[in-house]
């Protein structure tokens, strides 16, 4: 789907990007993480060529980005960014439907797919069409953002921290809805972001950059079990490692079944991460808990032995 080869980006004397290779294949929700200034948004940004690479190949869709006719590339590639980029003096129903109004849709195709889209990012649309960008909140205008990305149906999308400054709560529920929309249409999604947690909860592959450079790139589960060095390792939160892997593995992997021991009080969602059960036995001093399903029928439970050890026996 995109394919960088040895990609290098130069401003001046300063290297941002060094002989950088990626490929991101089709359904793919791929996370680039790394210090400030070590060249994340320059590699997004040369994909849909808002920045020209100096060296090296970009290939999307098996053709070379340079082949491309660039407002013809962007259209199909969609952007969202922090600062949402909206156009202040549209409504929002018009932002949304910018790039099907410049591929030229019939007039009522726009209509529908603006309405489609406010209704998949939670924005009612008698509420919202006739607004304008500075009468939104930070997390609704991002949304609009999200929408305006998606409008053309893209096959790709470049995430340039889309929901950077949002309170954890307006955050996750915007992350949620990226998920359901990468399972839903599938979508390759090459995805920026400074927060770990976001990057290890929504990503099929981490990419860990310093200094223009790949360091390390595998899933989640992988680079935090061995990561490859020290940079990588306390990029990835240093001692929270273990947290942090807990959190992304849910507790339906290292459920028990149901013993003939009277079942505990503490309970745990099925769906639940490790680290939300280790939570719960922490404040109920709790070293078993009941999992239960939807209907809080319990389904197994869990020890905080099989908690911590069952890496041993997988
Ligand atoms: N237009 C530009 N002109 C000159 N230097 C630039 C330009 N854009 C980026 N750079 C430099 O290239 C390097 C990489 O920048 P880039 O924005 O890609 O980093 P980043 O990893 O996205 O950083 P951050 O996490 O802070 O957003 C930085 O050292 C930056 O100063």
């Amino acid at each position: 789907m995109i394919e960088l080869s040895e990609v290098t980006k130069r401003f001046g004397t300063e290297t941002a990007v060094e002989r950088l290779s990626l490929r991101v294949e089709r359904g793919e929700l791929c996370a680039l993480v790394g210090t400030s200034g070590c060249g994340k948004s320059t590699t997004l940004r040369m994909i849909n060529r808002l920045i020209e690479h100096d060296g090296g190949e970009i290939h999307f869709d098996g053709r070379p980005v340079r082949e491309f006719d660039e407002q013809a590339l962007r259209r199909r590639i969609g952007y969202a960014i922090q600062s949402t980029g909206l156009f202040p003096h549209w409504t929002v129903a018009r932002n949304i439907g910018l790039v099907p109004r410049l591929l030229k849709w019939p007039a009522a195709r726009v209509r529908d797919r603006v309405e489609e889209l406010m209704a998949l990012l939670g924005l009612p649309l008698e509420q919202f069409a006739d607004k304008y960008p500075h009468q939104l909140s930070g997390g609704q205008a991002q949304r609009v953002g999200v929408a305006r990305a998606l409008a053309a149906d893209p096959d790709i999308l470049l995430m340039d921290e889309p929901f950077g400054a949002l309170d954890p709560i307006t955050r996750e529920s915007l992350q949620a809805e990226l998920r359901r929309l990468q399972a839903r249409l599938n979508k390759t999604i090459l995805f920026v972001t400074h927060d770990m947690d976001e990057a290890l909860a929504l990503a099929d592959r981490l990419v860990v950059m310093r200094a223009g450079r790949i360091v390390q790139q595998g899933t989640p589960l992988s680079l935090l079990r061995d990561p490859a060095d020290d940079f990588v390792a306390s990029l990835l939160g240093g001692e929270d490692r273990g947290l942090k892997e807990a959190a992304i593995t849910p507790v339906s992997e290292r459920m028990q079944p149901l013993s003939p021991r009277l079942l505990p009080r503490a309970r745990v969602h099925r769906s639940a991460s490790l680290r939300q059960a280790l939570s719960v036995m922490f404040r109920e001093h709790a070293d078993r808990l009941a999992v239960v399903d939807d209907d809080d029928m319990a389904v197994g439970e869990l020890s905080l032995r099989r908690l911590v050890e069952g890496r041993r026996d997988e």
